[in-house]
């Protein structure tokens, strides 16, 4: 049996290391979606493996769909969308935001549920406006999951307004199946903002490559009916998993290169090149990939993270290890994430020594010397990646349930057993 614990390697040289990452979740969860509704078949090209892609692409076979692996590609073939059917979400936010329009659609009842922690994830906005886009759901009044969805084989679609502050993939879900709707969508925000900007960019550019007719204006996003292409996806590298290895030559003052980073991307984790710049950062990109640069020490973040969410646990360990205080806000959403990750990233640091303070939308950090300790991950691939980047500095850090980085990088910690492997 495998530990229950890992022992966060402390690393007692600067790292010099290139790290391949494998798929970004978002795009091959995006990816498997469009091509299941799409009316031929479509190779996923380097698509990530991994608890979330693996549910998804089980969640569309068990509605009818083919996903077939082809060495590492994953081939699908399009088919007659049909329950009665059961899906299990995981703790995938794309798996329980997307799949709900996709189930829709398919003729019979699909019932939908996930890990326990699934069901308090932000999914109300959904389900009502699925309703008023004719879909019938039977969630037994909770506004949450399990739910059943009673497809007819159809959905009219048309206009919906939704408070989608709590997640972008409310938004996202219902416009990457809304070319199948009778009528397209068109889908209003209204609310505190919507988190995670690049992730609505990516939703509209996959369907746009896909062949669909989307127009937005601020809050607005509108998706005509039409045909989704099938063919060839190319999946790039997870860019938000880069964070914590580029991290590693900020902490170490060494040099981490991710190769295969793209020129053009609406990934979030395009944004590291910025925000670790701010930290004092040494960032080039160039055709041997993205190179990260550390020096004598580095500073804290002044930064309002609301786009770029899903990157703040590594960024709140980094400022923890920063020779100056930090400030990360617009994340109230993180609250609703795998975990509560301010909650999380509050009782953990501190537990292990630090001074971090929870702000109604977002972490106050103080740094200070840092003890080793049981760092708890509550389900949370990032938690677990954030003690990763302190345990470099802290001996001693034992992480509980590194598993859990199956969600999205099951390769997690041989990947960064290989970075800090003397060249
Ligand atoms: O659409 C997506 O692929 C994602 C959107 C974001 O969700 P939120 O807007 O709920 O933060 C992000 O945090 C998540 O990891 C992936
Ligand atoms: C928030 C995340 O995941 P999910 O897709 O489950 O929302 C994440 O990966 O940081």
């Amino acid at each position: 049996m495998p530990s229950p614990h890992w022992s966060a390697p402390v690393a007692h040289a600067p790292v010099d290391a290139v790290v391949p990452l494998p798929g970004s979740k978002s795009m091959t969860n995006r990816a498997l979606v469009l091509a299941a509704l799409a009316d031929a078949p479509s190779r996923i090209v380097r698509p990530l493996r991994s608890r979330d892609t693996d549910l998804m692409a089980g969640a569309l076979r068990a509605l009818g769909v083919d996903v077939a692996d082809d060495s590492a590609d994953w081939l699908v073939r399009p088919g007659d969308l049909t329950g009665p059917a059961r899906v299990d979400v995981g703790l995938a936010g794309t798996v329980m935001r997307f799949l709900p329009p996709v189930a829709a659609l398919a003729s019979g009842e699909v019932a939908v549920d996930g890990d326990p922690r699934a069901r308090e994830r932000p999914m109300g906005p959904i389900i009502t406006a699925l309703r008023a886009l004719g879909a019938v759901i039977d969630d037994g009044g909770r506004g949450a999951l399990p739910f059943t969805v009673r497809g007819t084989g159809a959905v009219d679609g048309g206009e919906v307004t939704i408070d989608a502050s709590g997640s972008s993939q409310l938004v996202s879900g219902l416009l990457l199946a809304a070319p199948r709707f009778e009528k397209g969508v068109q889908v209003r925000h209204e609310g505190p903002p919507v988190p995670s900007a690049p992730h609505l960019a990516m939703t509209v550019r996959m369907l746009r490559d896909a062949g669909a007719a989307v127009e937005t204006e601020p809050d607005v996003w509108r998706v005509a009916p039409g045909t989704l292409r099938g063919g060839d996806r190319e999946i790039e590298p997870d860019l938000s998993n880069a964070a914590q290895f580029l991290g590693a030559a900020l902490v170490t003052g060494g040099r981490v290169t991710v190769p295969g980073w793209p020129t053009e991307t609406t990934q979030p984790g395009d944004a590291l090149r910025d925000l670790l710049t701010a930290m004092g950062a040494q960032v080039s990109h160039g055709p041997d990939g993205l190179t990260v640069r550390g020096g004598d020490g580095f500073h804290g973040l002044d930064a309002d993270l609301r786009e770029v969410g899903e990157l703040t646990p590594v960024l709140a360990a980094l400022a923890a290890l920063a020779d100056s205080p930090s400030r990360l806000t617009g994340i109230a959403h993180l609250r609703g994430h795998e975990t509560d990750r301010l909650a999380a990233l509050v009782t953990e640091i501190n537990g292990l020594g630090g001074d971090v303070r929870e702000l109604p939308d977002g972490l106050d950090i103080r740094p200070r010397p840092l003890r080793g300790g049981v760092f708890h991950t509550y389900d949370d691939h990032r938690m677990v990646m954030a003690a990763a980047v302190l345990g470099l500095a802290v001996p001693g850090v034992e992480v509980e349930n590194p598993g859990t980085v199956g969600k999205t990088l099951p390769d997690f910690t041989e990947l960064w057993a290989s970075m800090l492997a003397p060249a």
